[in-house]
């Protein structure tokens, strides 16, 4: 039987702890609860790279082991490891774009959470909201409001419902803006240090028959001081004949939207 290293899971693992049951073994197995299958999908694909060009542009040079190959064959007589290797140095901080597309994945995998409870909730078949959205298109936007002079003659944003199925909005400095029409009165919604807003959008009300409906919104200015928010907008697949769902229409429900290409849908707020 093989021998294995110690388990030990990510919780358990505080200074304390850790110098109390120093192991005896050099390595130990960590339990850390989240493993990255996207990456295990993109790692098999890389090396599965059949395109000759497309593997010397990423080739290995004499004077920088960067990339692909082996470079630690020093002579033609060595026995020669049983593997491919890539080799890539990660700056020591993000850039801004891989910050903003490492919030995008989080907020994919919150916005997929969220629309697997909905559609328990409207009884719709898992695999058909599944397959339409789970490459869903997805889209952010920053917005920064500037403190404004005459916060009462201006608007930050203008009243709108989101293109999208679902809009996932972060407020950062906790300055109130956001408001929602309801009942025909706006209401402000306050802004809670580390709260995500959820807000439903053009795509969830045709998909749910109406049962959910978008929701009309729009974000004030004020005087003294300035806010940002980002949202990520999340929609179906392009290629989706978006409709209601085929069990919410027919007794009792009435169809209330035709079915017609996602792509004919306008994006223009998201
Ligand atoms: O800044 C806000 O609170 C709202 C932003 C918004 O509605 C949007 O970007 O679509
Ligand atoms: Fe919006």
């Amino acid at each position: 039987m093989n021998p294995r290293s110690p388990f030990r899971s990510l919780s358990s693992m505080s200074g304390a702890y850790a110098a109390k049951t120093r192991p005896s073994w050099k390595s130990c197995t960590l339990l850390a609860g989240i493993v990255p299958g996207f990456f295990q999908v993109e790692m098999k694909k890389f090396f599965s790279l059949q395109l000759e060009e497309e593997k010397r542009r990423l080739w290995q040079t004499p004077d920088n082991q960067e990339g692909l190959g082996q470079l630690f064959v020093v002579s033609d007589e060595q026995k020669l490891d049983w593997s491919d290797l890539f080799y890539k140095k990660m700056p020591p901080k993000l850039s801004f774009r891989e910050k903003m597309e490492l919030y995008c994945h989080e907020m994919k995998v919150l916005a997929m959470l969220i629309l697997g409870s909905l559609a328990r909730a409207l009884k719709v078949d898992a695999v058909m909201m599944w397959e339409m959205f789970e490459d869903g298109v997805q889209s952010i936007r920053m917005n920064y409001y500037l403190p404004c002079p005459e916060p009462s003659k201006a608007i930050g944003f203008s009243p709108h419902s989101d293109a999208d199925a679902l809009t996932i909005l972060y407020q950062f400095n906790y300055t109130d803006g956001l408001q929602i029409r309801k009942d025909g009165i706006w209401m402000p919604i306050r802004s809670i240090p580390n709260a995500l807003i959820v807000n439903k959008g053009d795509i969830m009300e045709i998909f749910s028959n109406g049962i959910y409906r978008n929701i009309e919104h729009r974000a004030t200015v004020n005087s003294t001081k300035e806010r940002l928010s980002v949202a990520t907008f999340y929609s179906c697949r392009l290629d989706t004949d978006l409709g209601p769902a085929p069990n919410l229409v027919g007794l009792p429900f009435f169809r209330l939207f035709q079915s017609s290409s996602t792509s004919r849908t306008s994006t223009l707020r998201g």
